[in-house]
């Protein structure tokens, strides 16, 4: 099975269990890798529908696979991500004597990979992600680009890579008219460019926002429109700076997921870097996370890599109790420290103890817990004062 019907599998399977919202957004996502603007348009008509008739489930199911149906027969090819689409060796940065100094860091990034950038304040997040799309340059070490898009100045390479800073620009006239102006450079027809701003609009939920205004849209809406006019220019690496900063809990989620699925396209991926303060929400889709502690990465690894020398199990528990009563029914499973940490405990035990046994020893003395999780392989652990 290629990866393009594995996909189309899953998004049936997604219908199937009537999943739809999420089996909708992954459906315009084949959509988008066939390249393919009958399909577009196909898409783009059943959006407008959707809309207008929000309680038909069934009949938008039975649209959505005949789309599908369609889509499965339009051969994608898969694209090779081996090859680093930016590899920096020991790269530093300095703002001068006895100021902040960023690396030596060195790093590769590969498209179709989601990297979270994480760290307390003021450790070098924004000044890596600034380096890394030139903006800023670094004092020492090598930065190489490798994109499939020939560049020959600072001015093109804009066009293969896209920064979108913390705080984004205002932007006058209507959402729809903005993105179309986005693909006027492209010597598209005046019928193309429509398709591909109203795939690119239902893509990112912004059907019914299209004719508001910069001032008419709220923060989490204005995060999309920037990500659906970086992506209209087809970029090979996108850096976010806290992209999550003015999003709902709920909208973190769906945007995160968004982004992994479209920058994981067969044909077209894309390398992602971004930076946030949402710690398990972007572990939860990153490939790998990057650390930064003092301006230095503290980690290289994969997500899955075991870290910390695996020296103990970490937990964190939000509950009901007294330090030391936790103390007391955590004595038989090697606990070696007990932090209160911003309202929160934080567990060490030896790295023998399993973690099902501290949530069963909770369950047996009927601790009032709010919340608990396993931190051990998450960076939340090097966020504890
Ligand atoms: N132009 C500059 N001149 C001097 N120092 C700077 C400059 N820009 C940033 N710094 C310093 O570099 C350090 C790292 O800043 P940076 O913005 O990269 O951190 P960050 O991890 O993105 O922080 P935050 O999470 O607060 O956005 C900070 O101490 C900051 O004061």
């Amino acid at each position: 099975m290629t990866r393009a019907e594995v996909r189309i599998k899953e998004v049936i399977t997604f219908f199937e269990n009537k999943d739809t919202f999420l089996g909708y957004r992954k459906l315009m996502d084949c959509a988008i890798d066939t390249q393919n603007l009958d399909v577009y348009n196909d898409v783009i008509e059943l959006t407008d529908w959707k809309e207008k008739f929000p309680d038909e489930e069934d009949e938008l199911i039975k649209r959505s696979l005949q789309i599908l149906n369609r889509i499965s027969k339009i051969p994608i090819d898969d694209y090779n991500t081996e090859t680093p689409v930016i590899s920096g060796s020991n790269l530093i940065k300095s703002y001068g004597f006895n100021r902040f100094k960023l690396g030596p860091i060195s790093i590769n990034i590969h498209k179709g990979d989601v990297y979270g950038l994480v760290g307390e304040n003021g450790n070098g997040k924004t000044t890596l992600l600034r380096i890394l799309a030139k903006e800023l340059k670094h004092n020492e070490g090598d930065l190489k680009f490798n994109f499939d898009k020939e560049f020959n100045n600072d001015y093109d390479l804009r066009s293969n890579l896209v920064y979108i800073p913390q705080r984004t620009q205002k932007w006058y006239g209507s959402l729809k008219d903005n993105l179309k102006f986005v693909l006027s450079n492209y010597g598209l027809s005046p019928q193309e460019n429509e398709t591909r701003v109203l795939m690119m609009i239902a893509r990112f939920g912004l059907w019914n926002y299209k004719h508001l205004k910069w001032n008419e849209l709220s923060s989490g809406y204005k995060m999309r429109f920037e990500l659906a006019r970086t992506l209209l220019r087809q970029p090979e690496l996108l850096l976010l700076d806290e992209p999550l900063a003015n999003l709902d809990v709920l909208a973190q989620q769906v945007i995160l997921e968004d982004l992994k699925s479209i920058c994981n396209s067969i044909n077209n991926p894309i390398a992602l870097i971004l930076s946030s303060q949402q710690l398990y929400e972007v572990e939860k889709v990153s490939d790998k996370v990057i650390y930064l502690k003092n301006g230095l990465y503290k980690e290289n690894e994969d997500k899955n890599t075991v870290v910390n020398a695996k020296s103990h199990l970490i937990v964190e528990i939000d509950c009901h109790c007294e330090r030391e009563k936790l103390k007391q029914i955590f004595a038989d499973l090697s606990l070696e420290k007990l932090i209160f940490n911003g309202g929160i405990f934080i567990a060490y035990f030896s790295i023998e103890t399993a973690f099902p046994l501290v949530l069963e020893t909770l369950g047996k003395h009927k601790i009032d817990v709010t919340y608990t999780r396993n931190i051990t392989q998450s960076t939340r652990r090097f966020f504890v004062s």
